[in-house]
């Protein structure tokens, strides 16, 4: 899956400027953005409902929404507004859903989902929590083994439990070789389940990598235990918690900083990664 360039303003309104990012195979990215950055945009282009003012949105090398047609059977997209017919019954859904896939459907599978998510087949529609209808969506964005999964804030509703489910199906996804972009705005998720990552900003991608790699650009928690008299490491931005200072420091500045701390009297030290939610509010600073 390639996105290149993409732009798409909605008459004056910016809705991207511009993103680009690339997902392989057995690969899962994690699209991160605060409300309004452009993720649904860019997803609803992919997923075949807007057109791009500019770019390219390519899936196995069709350009979306143009020739969705033809890839179509292959993706599988849930939105992040589940929205399906009120008055059916989640099982004639299940029936309509196999016959939109010529009933290329195994039923194998759809039960294991059905059990796995625990999904109530004789409820209506209208009737579910968001969670359920949530449910509903992943059994139909999985149950025909989509090449593409396009995920949009997949597991906003989902309990806990529910969650840690959904995380292993999709790495099951994955390890079978999907191609899957999964967006959020929870970054814990992003770190526990993503390969790679796209940061986006007011339509823009502000940064890109492996999710090691950002955290490499980013800095360290050093947590120094017993420190003596140090004023020459006042210069450095800390926060102190009890008997601890806790330095923030940017991965460049590492080797100057312990340099600094070896001058200093302190009886331990750990050297930790920031969480992502760190780097990202950093980031948006
Ligand atoms: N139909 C529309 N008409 C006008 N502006 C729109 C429309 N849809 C989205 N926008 C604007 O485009 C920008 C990007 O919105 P988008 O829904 O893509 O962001 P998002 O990252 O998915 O946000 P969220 O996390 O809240 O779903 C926002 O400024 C939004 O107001």
């Amino acid at each position: 899956m390639v996105v290149k360039n993409l732009k798409k303003y909605y008459g004056k309104n910016k809705g991207i400027e511009n993103v680009s990012f690339e997902i392989k195979e057995h690969e899962i990215l994690g699209l991160i953005g605060p409300n309004g950055a452009g993720k649904t945009t860019t997803i609803r282009i992919l997923t075949g409902f807007l057109k791009p003012d500019e770019g390219v949105a390519l899936i196995e090398n069709k350009k979306m929404p143009y020739e969705i047609d033809s890839v179509k059977e292959n993706i599988g997209y849930i939105p992040g507004e589940v929205n399906f017919y009120e008055d059916m019954k989640v099982k004639e859904f299940l029936n309509f859903n196999r016959s939109f896939y010529k009933n290329k459907i195994d039923i194998s599978y759809e039960k294991e989902l059905i059990d796995i998510l625990g999904i109530d087949l004789n409820k209506k529609f209208k009737a579910l929590s968001l969670g359920n209808k949530k449910k509903v969506a992943i059994l139909q964005a999985l149950v025909h083994r989509p090449k593409y999964l396009i995920l949009d804030e997949p597991t906003n509703g989902l309990d806990p439990l529910v969650q840690q489910k959904f995380y292993n199906l999709i790495k099951k996804h994955k390890e079978e070789g999907a191609i899957i972009l999964f967006s959020s705005h929870v970054l814990s998720e992003v770190e526990k389940i993503c390969d790679t990552f796209a940061m986006i900003k007011d339509g823009i991608i502000v940064k890109s990598g492996t999710i090691e790699g950002l955290k490499d650009i980013s800095k360290k928690l050093i947590y120094v235990y017993g420190l003596k008299e140090a004023s020459h490491l006042e210069k450095y931005k800390y926060r102190t918690n009890e008997n601890v200072y806790i330095f923030e420091i940017k991965n460049t500045n590492l080797k100057e900083f312990l340099n600094d701390l070896l001058k200093a009297d302190f009886e331990d030290l750990e050297i930790k990664n920031p969480a992502l939610e760190d780097i990202f509010l950093e980031l948006y600073k």
